[in-house]
């Protein structure tokens, strides 16, 4: 990251004290490990009524997972391994080249895609690079949102690596089948028809980010990625062996490592399936440790509904005793609005579901 490389912590990134990572390694029980084996993909997709035993077990394993942490990981999925070694090698190449060679390709005010260097959790700089893409090209900017949303959604490839193209849309295209099957198990464990969320991603916006975290000479005051919580529907995520996600324990707040297990996902809930399943399953909060010696990438995939989406509680999980807890958010328009306050360093908060929850 060249400019980074500096001996004196630069007061951007340095945290807050009650906001550092403690130097003890805390390893207690971690998120669930959940094997995909019984899932076919063969099928469109999984009927309610050819659930077979083992299907049934996994979405009861899956739910419980989404309850309990909002965190699981998963082994057997069938994402090939070729294809995820291929964008790592292809990412590792790119954040490799010269800053002056990634800043042709630089995320700026009016199209966020591409590179940045610079990108603030809640008013920190974060200590890493990033380099994002939309998986859907183009992006369906509906009529109704034109005057909304005054953004540009165009991919920008860098040139080189040449492959680098390819090899994120090859691998955008297996990790975007898990997500969607990973949907219907998710759709299952809510009592609900397995295909009830297809429909919310015809248009999708979502993306794929590719997060370097260069080595850091201060890891016990700077976090490669502050605590935040994932804003879409769900997040799949590919982690190489270095470790230093964190995930905040629902039970007690506890900041907890997820340990990396090769050639697996992590999977986490994100904002709308909150809204979706009216606080049943919740999004929860996770952070990124650096360490002073090596190197991390990870590559989340963030499935994320049309702009022209109304989320809202779902009909089948409201009852006159467990009425909706949120207004409808427009995704579009909180994009929008999220999109504006990211750019710049800003006092205030983003906005956050918690501004549409209503009061009981
Ligand atoms: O790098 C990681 O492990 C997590 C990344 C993440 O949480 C994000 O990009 O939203
Ligand atoms: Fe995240």
């Amino acid at each position: 990251m060249g400019d980074l490389e500096i001996d004196q912590p630069d007061s951007a990134f340095i945290q807050s004290p009650q906001h550092r990572p403690k130097s003890s390694i805390i390893i207690p029980h971690g998120i669930p490990l959940i094997d995909l084996s019984p899932v076919n993909y063969q099928d469109e997709t999984i009927t309610t009524t050819t659930a077979s035993l083992s299907i049934q077990g996994l979405v009861k394993e899956i739910g419980e997972a989404c309850k309990e942490w909002g965190f699981f990981q998963v082994i057997n999925h069938k994402v090939p391994l070729d294809k995820r070694e291929r964008i790592e090698e292809s990412a590792r190449k790119f954040f490799g080249l010269s800053l002056e060679e990634k800043i042709k390709v630089r995320r700026d005010e009016v199209n966020f895609l591409g590179y940045f260097e610079a990108e603030h959790t809640k008013n920190v700089r974060d200590w890493k690079e990033i380099y994002d893409f939309n998986v859907q090209q183009p992006t369906f900017i509906p009529p109704s949102l034109e005057q909304d949303f005054q953004f540009k959604w165009e991919n920008r490839w860098p040139q080189n690596p040449p492959e680098f193209r390819e090899a994120c849309q090859e691998y955008a295209e297996e990790v975007e089948k898990l997500a969607y099957k990973l949907m219907e198990l998710i759709a299952m464990s809510l009592g609900l028809e397995p295909n009830r969320f297809r429909g919310f991603f015809m248009h999708n916006t979502s993306n794929i980010r590719l997060n370097h975290y260069p080595p850091c000479p201060y890891p016990h005051l700077a976090l490669g990625l502050g605590r935040h919580k994932d804003t879409g529907v769900l997040t799949v995520l590919a982690q190489d062996d270095v470790g230093g996600l964190q995930v905040k324990r629902k039970s007690d707040g506890e900041w907890i490592q997820v340990k990396p297990i090769f050639n697996s996902f992590i999977i986490n809930v994100g904002d709308m399936i909150q809204v979706w399943s009216n606080d049943g399953y919740e999004s929860v909060e996770h952070r990124v440790m650096v360490n002073s010696e090596k190197d991390r990438l990870s590559i989340p995939f963030f499935l994320k509904p049309a702009l022209y989406t109304d989320v809202k509680p779902l009909e089948e999980l409201t009852n006159d005793g467990n009425p909706p807890k949120y207004s409808t958010i427009n995704w579009g328009k909180f994009r929008s609005a999220r999109m504006q306050s990211n750019f710049t360093k800003s006092n205030v908060d983003n906005l956050q579901i918690y501004d549409f929850k209503l009061s009981l």
